[in-house]
């Protein structure tokens, strides 16, 4: 079987030597761990990452067998074993020390008689392998996995669209109402929570682009915490809007990628909102960071002047799936009512291609009819507001489920 290794020996020899150095000196400094410390298929969902995957354990074997990937792998290794810290995010910084742990458990498993890679796995995790890198392995191969877990998007037939996320069940029946909470301190936001969960919803967002000091992540996890208590079983997602999409912050690719990981960290949020454009790099590591948490990704883009035409709202919607999202948003500014309807139907077509629910919405007055009608168009959920609106359009909650039910019961007499 040709496993095209080249891949990894011409990277490798550009590469490989800075990256051992920089082990060396105890930490990783630049970009090279996909193919330095490649991991099984199904956990990257970058093109750089799938690029680099091991497809099964046959060809992480003939890596092993590869006199320069073998022995480049062995040496790095042992040189891990020699830095003077033992935690795995100084050395490799996030999510690398992640991506270390998934590489470290597929060769110890290809090639158990090299104890380098479990004697890495002592050193910085106690031991344990990736449960993930494990789970796929049992699968007869790889690529079982890889049709199960991406093909399988592919193949609508095999797949219904819809998303739990605890007990909520996304892209089936009436659309869902998420109402998002804001503040910006703790008090404000518990209170805005209270609120929130008396008109019932079935999801709620906290904006966390709110928050006044989003440095602090002890701050973040008392706030996780309140809200975990208070919204009992209801499902929590963690939105950090950017001010570039109609937020309320800036904020550079390391601080979100550090407020994010710390959220998904806590396992108090349920889920997590990502933008499409935002640093592309960050944005793949955080998909995969948050599936190995267990939790749910929204891939989200935000128009807060236009409409884009209706194949390139399809187009987007699409390249949230391809990138292993777990649901697709955008949210768009109507100029025009002929806008809405085109927002619509392109809605109801990435409904037809995509396998993964869909969010979508049209802002304004002009559009506020879109937040209605996702039971027809094929919007999984909408956002209604309770007290204060977190973008514009919204619906009070109480007059939006009077509104699905409404539509629910005549569309389906
Ligand atoms: O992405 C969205 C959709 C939204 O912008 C709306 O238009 O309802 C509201 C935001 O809070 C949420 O994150």
């Amino acid at each position: 079987m040709d496993y095209n290794l080249e891949r990894f020996r011409s990277a490798q020899q550009n590469y490989y030597q800075t990256a051992l150095q920089e082990i060396k000196a105890g930490q990783k400094r630049s970009h090279w761990m996909w193919f330095i410390f490649p991991q099984i298929a199904g956990l990257g969902y970058s093109e750089t990452a799938r690029y680099y995957a091991i497809r099964d354990m046959d060809e992480a074997k003939a890596y092993m067998e590869d006199d320069m990937l073998g022995q480049n792998l062995v040496e790095i290794s042992e040189a891990l074993l020699e830095t003077e810290s033992s935690d795995a995010q100084e050395v490799m910084g996030w999510p690398d020390n992640l991506k270390l742990k998934s590489s470290m458990t597929l060769f110890a498993l290809a090639k158990p008689e090299c104890e380098v890679f479990q004697k890495v796995l002592d050193k910085f995790f106690h031991g344990e392998p990736d449960q993930k890198t494990v789970e796929i392995l049992h699968d007869s191969s790889a690529i079982v996995y890889e049709q199960k877990v991406i093909g399988k998007r592919k193949d609508s037939s095999a797949m219904s669209n819809t998303v739990k996320i605890r007990n909520l069940i996304l892209g089936e029946g009436i659309p869902k109402i998420c109402v998002p909470v804001m503040g910006k301190e703790r008090r404000k936001i518990a209170c805005s929570a209270r609120n929130a969960m008396e008109q019932g919803p079935d999801m709620i967002e906290w904006r966390v682009d709110y928050l006044d000091n989003i440095e602090d992540t002890e701050n973040i996890c008392d706030i996780l915490r309140e809200l975990r208590s208070c919204l009992g079983d209801t499902p929590l997602l963690a939105t950090f809007r950017t001010k570039q999409e109609g937020g309320e912050k800036e904020i550079s690719p390391e601080a979100y990628a550090h407020m994010y990981h710390v959220i998904l960290k806590s396992n108090l949020a349920d889920a997590i909102d990502a933008e499409l454009y935002f640093d592309s790099e960050t944005v793949s590591a955080l998909i995969e960071t948050a599936h190995r948490y267990g939790k749910k990704v929204i891939l989200s883009s935000h128009d807060f002047q236009k409409t884009p035409p209706r194949e390139e709202l399809v187009n987007r919607l699409e390249k949230m799936q391809e990138l292993g999202g777990d649901i697709a948003k955008v949210a768009v500014m109507p100029q025009s009512s002929a806008d809405v309807l085109m927002l619509l139907a392109a809605t109801e077509e990435a409904r037809r291609k995509l396998q993964i629910p869909v969010i979508t919405m049209s802002m304004g007055a002009t559009g506020a009819v879109s937040r209605m009608l996702g039971e027809i168009s094929g919007s999984a959920l909408t956002f209604g507001m309770a007290g204060q609106a977190s973008a514009p359009g919204q619906i009070p909650v109480e007059d939006l489920r009077g509104i699905l039910q409404k539509i629910h019961f005549y569309s389906t007499k």
